[in-house]
């Protein structure tokens, strides 16, 4: 089988893009995020006062796995934790008849004001997963086995609804050659190595590692190649209290890619420029991954490509232009 659901943004920025998903006889709107593994959502079992505004679902107690926990932290400090049951997912036609739903007891308020999603499906190895004490299988893993082809499509867009495609390749949603790497799965991520990197139409010979994350908004780099970028952008500056580099909103944004296989990876400029801020100039979708130790590809540099995650018998990730 394959199947496919959209991807739309949850607000104008594209901070994260959301899809439905059937969790048991309820539809949610959950991230799907590369940067994890843990499939778990807003449910029944937390206060009434932090469901307001959510879809949540209605645990059933005799499909509890007793004794089973869940709790994950992410890179943002935020945070959720719970009690893990096993029901029925579909996502856009594929079902996982028992999948491990981690059904939340307690969320950080991060979660619970941001009143659109109702949980995160993780895309990460189940390696990475948090269940106790017996670790449980991403959906994609759960589902692997029936996909016609052992794989997953990403089509983030820019400020328009894209698409997850599960176990075929669309050729409508790209042009072009798909360029294949090599996936570094090791740490339990999508790792991938650049060689490279441009700034408008200058390249520099660099290594940059790091992971692709479709739950990460912003692209995070090493601080000398974001100092590089700036430096092309006249009047930006790194501004503590935005917590990142900021400039005019008028400014013209150089494009930015990281050479991937031999191939460039171009970031459209336009793509840079995140969002305003609160002081009157613009955030911007490059910023530094200090304190991080890796590079994070996330939306910025994900939604203008169609990215292929294939496990096969060696994991590898294909590029190819939207
Ligand atoms: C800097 C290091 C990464 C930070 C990254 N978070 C982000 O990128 C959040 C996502 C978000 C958007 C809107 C509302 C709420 C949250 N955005 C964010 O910090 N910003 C601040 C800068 O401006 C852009 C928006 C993260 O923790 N990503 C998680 C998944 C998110 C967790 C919070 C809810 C949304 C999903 C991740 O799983 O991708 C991870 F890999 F980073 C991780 O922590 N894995 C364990």
């Amino acid at each position: 089988t394959n199947g496919s659901a959209p991807a739309v943004p949850s607000d104008q920025y594209d901070s994260l893009y959301l899809s439905p998903v059937t969790v048991g006889s309820s539809t949610l709107h959950l991230d799907f995020d590369t940067g994890s593994s843990d499939l778990w959502v807003f449910s029944s079992l937390q206060a009434q006062s932090s469901l307001v505004g959510h879809d949540y679902y209605m645990v059933d107690p005799a499909k509890e796995k007793q004794g089973y926990t869940w709790k994950i932290s992410y890179g943002d400090g935020s945070g959720a934790s719970g009690k893990v049951y096993a029901d029925k997912v579909v996502v856009g036609g594929v079902t996982a008849t028992a999948q491990a739903v981690e059904a939340a007891t307690a969320v950080s308020a991060q979660f619970t004001q941001d009143v659109d999603t109702d949980g995160l499906l993780g895309l990460a190895m189940s390696t990475l997963n948090t269940v106790k004490p017996q670790q449980q299988k991403t959906f994609f893993d759960t589902v692997l086995k029936q996909l016609a082809q052992p794989l997953f499509a990403v089509d983030l867009k820019y400020h328009a609804a894209g698409s997850y495609d599960f176990g075929f390749i669309d050729k409508s949603k790209y042009t072009g050659a798909i360029n294949y790497v090599n996936a570094d799965t090791s740490k339990g991520w999508w790792g991938v190595s650049a060689t490279a990197y441009s700034i408008g139409n200058a390249s520099t010979s660099a290594t940059v590692s790091g992971i692709l994350d479709t739950g990460t908004t912003l692209l995070y780099v090493d601080t000398p190649i974001v100092k590089a970028y700036y430096a092309k952008v006249k009047g930006s500056k790194m501004d503590n209290t935005q917590g990142g580099y900021v400039f005019p909103c008028s400014a013209t944004l150089p494009d930015f890619s990281l050479t991937i296989g031999g191939v460039k990876q171009i970031v459209p400029g336009k793509h840079i420029n995140y969002s305003p801020t609160s002081a009157g100039n613009c955030f911007g979708g490059i910023q530094t991954n200090d304190g991080i130790g890796f590079s994070i590809l996330g939306d910025i540099f994900l939604k203008s490509k169609y990215v292929i995650h294939e496990m096969g018998s060696t994991p590898r990730i294909g590029f190819a232009q939207q």
